[in-house]
């Protein structure tokens, strides 16, 4: 049982992110995740445009649903879903989807910020690099995966993550898992104009915060619902002093260190 398990929540326990580097020293690295987007310093690549970033989902391709007690996950076998061309040198293989957010009348709850400015929630489609044999061999690798991250902004209903936060009732606890026995399309969780995005070398957000992630961070937010916002916080988790509301499981920026951030759009 790892320490981090003893203690249960890592957000909750102890001083939270900011005490992550005691277990994992990674935490102080140079490619971490996630950072500010500080649009003033991001470089327009005209080869992000000229090889553009080619997402395939499929109808298909989402098997299950389980609180992992950070979040809640869509597991896929990633049939039909592949990433490539932009900032990717190899085809990536979708895996997973999840999402972080914030508290009731709060306005932070994204992991990235841009300008210093939150988002309400971020959903992150996480995909590795099929010139590794599997996800797990992929995660530690310095090019393993590749993470879109979506902006949530509150705005209109989005139905079809609706369809995926009905589930949530029937997964109450930490380890509880459902099968998704209805189609669902993660392609429906991109924005409408998902061709301007910024990209950098990153990591994975929450422990083991390996350097293993190529982020593609998608410049459009999508519009969700206030109450669908609210829905997120509906989720459980174990907290110190026992099991309550799952919010505020976001990892607050980095430093960029010796890194810049490019853009797909002038
Ligand atoms: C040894 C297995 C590690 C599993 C952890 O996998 C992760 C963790 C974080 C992210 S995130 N928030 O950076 O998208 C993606 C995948
Ligand atoms: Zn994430």
């Amino acid at each position: 049982m790892s320490s981090s398990k003893k203690r249960g929540n890592i957000y909750l326990s102890g001083a939270g992110p900011s005490a992550w580097h005691e277990e994992y020293p990674v935490a102080k690295g140079k490619r971490q995740s996630p950072v500010d987007i500080n649009t003033n310093k991001t470089k327009f690549d005209p080869k992000l445009a000229a090889d553009p970033l080619t997402i395939r989902f499929s109808d298909s391709c989402c098997q299950s649903i389980v609180n992992t007690g950070i979040s809640f996950q869509v597991t896929s076998n990633g049939a039909g879903c592949e990433l490539s061309g932009g900032p990717l040198d190899s085809t990536y293989q979708f895996a997973q989807f999840h999402a972080h957010w914030g508290a009731y009348l709060k306005t932070t709850g994204s992991e990235h910020t841009v300008d210093g400015v939150s988002y309400p929630a971020e959903l992150h489609l996480v995909h590795w690099n099929t010139k590794y044999d599997d996800f797990k061999d992929a995660v530690d690798k310095p090019d393993g995966l590749a993470v879109i991250a979506v902006f949530f902004k509150r705005g209109k209903e989005h139905p079809g993550f609706g369809k995926i936060q009905d589930l949530f009732s029937k997964i109450p606890a930490k380890g509880a898992k459902v099968n998704i026995d209805f189609e669902f399309n993660p392609g429906l969780l991109m924005p409408p104009d998902s061709e301007n995005y910024w990209t950098y070398l990153g990591s994975l957000t929450t422990p083991p915060l390996y350097e293993s992630v190529t982020w593609i961070v998608m410049k459009e937010p999508l519009e969700v619902s206030v109450e669908q916002i609210a829905i997120l916080r509906t989720l459980l988790w174990e907290t110190p002093n026992g099991v309550s509301q799952m919010y505020n499981n976001f990892r607050p920026p980095v430093p960029l260190r010796d890194r810049v951030i490019r853009a797909s759009f002038g």
